[in-house]
């Protein structure tokens, strides 16, 4: 039997008296784009970094592609990639340079090629000898976006992948993300806060507070749920303690 994508188990990450991530199981099948959605400290930052490897659960455990990712982990890292707004690329190097690094680190074959490729499919081309400090933070984005597809992922984690982009733009890499998925057969987890995005790229969404899955459901199921045109207001329901029955005695207002 394949492995799923990303199995959870019970994952749980402790600080003191925080419970950060409270006993998160799920599967996320091979080629599916699932999101986690959540306020802010509901623990998707948290989720994302052990299933990386870069974090050991307090208890639980996370696997990607069928590997412990406490025990096991640099089997799958070189099947998986991520993107977060929150890992600056070394500014100083120019954009060329910071992906010929991260192709040297993948062992990426004919590296060359596969950079030119992205910074074409991603708009970068006039960029790549630019210092990646010195770019603006849409720019920034892009550039992240390459360095997490430079080893061809089987697993993608993005952490609010389109942060600070223009709708323009942003609306592009949502295409250019559903392109990508198709085309490869990458799994996609995409930690977001914004519920359009959510509502376009996944087919399922896990609903976080306070490090727990207090819903999930696919977009359409959640909104039949709550009785809700959109998931930004199932997301106000959960967020203010309105449940299901809550929703509709609001009379579809958020
Ligand atoms: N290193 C740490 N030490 C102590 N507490 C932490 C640490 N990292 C995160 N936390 C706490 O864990 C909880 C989850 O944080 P996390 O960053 O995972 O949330 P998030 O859903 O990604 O939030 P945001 O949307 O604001 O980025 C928060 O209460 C946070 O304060």
């Amino acid at each position: 039997m394949t492995a799923p994508a990303i199995l959870a188990e019970s994952l749980t990450k402790r600080y003191g008296d925080t419970l950060a991530v409270d006993s998160l199981s799920f599967s996320l099948p091979r080629g599916a784009t699932w999101g986690l959605l959540g306020g802010n400290g509901a623990g998707k930052t948290t989720t994302i970094a052990m299933l990386l490897g870069l974090l050991l659960p307090s208890a639980g455990r996370a696997a990607v592609l069928g590997h412990d990712m406490a025990r096991d982990r640099f089997a799958a890292l070189a099947r998986m990639n991520f993107s977060s707004p929150y890992v600056a690329l070394p500014g100083r190097l120019s954009v060329a340079e910071n992906l010929r690094v991260y192709a040297h680190l993948y062992d990426v074959p004919r590296a060359e090629a596969r950079i030119a490729r992205l910074a074409g499919e991603l708009q970068l081309t006039d960029l790549l000898d630019r210092p990646a400090g010195m770019l603006s933070a849409g720019q920034k984005t892009r550039v992240a976006l390459a360095k997490a597809l430079i080893n061809r992922p089987e697993v993608l984690l993005l952490d609010e992948p389109t942060a600070s982009l223009d709708p323009d733009t942003a609306d592009w890499v949502r295409g250019w993300l559903e392109r990508y998925r198709a085309e490869s057969g990458c799994a996609i987890l995409l930690a977001s806060h914004n519920m359009a995005e959510v509502e376009r790229l996944c087919t399922e969404v896990l609903m976080l507070k306070e490090g727990r899955a207090v819903d999930r459901g696919s977009p359409r199921a959640l909104l039949e749920r709550y009785g809700r045109d959109d998931l930004e207001q199932v997301f106000l329901d959960i967020a203010r303690n309105r449940g299901r029955a809550g929703a509709a005695m609001a009379g579809g207002s958020a």
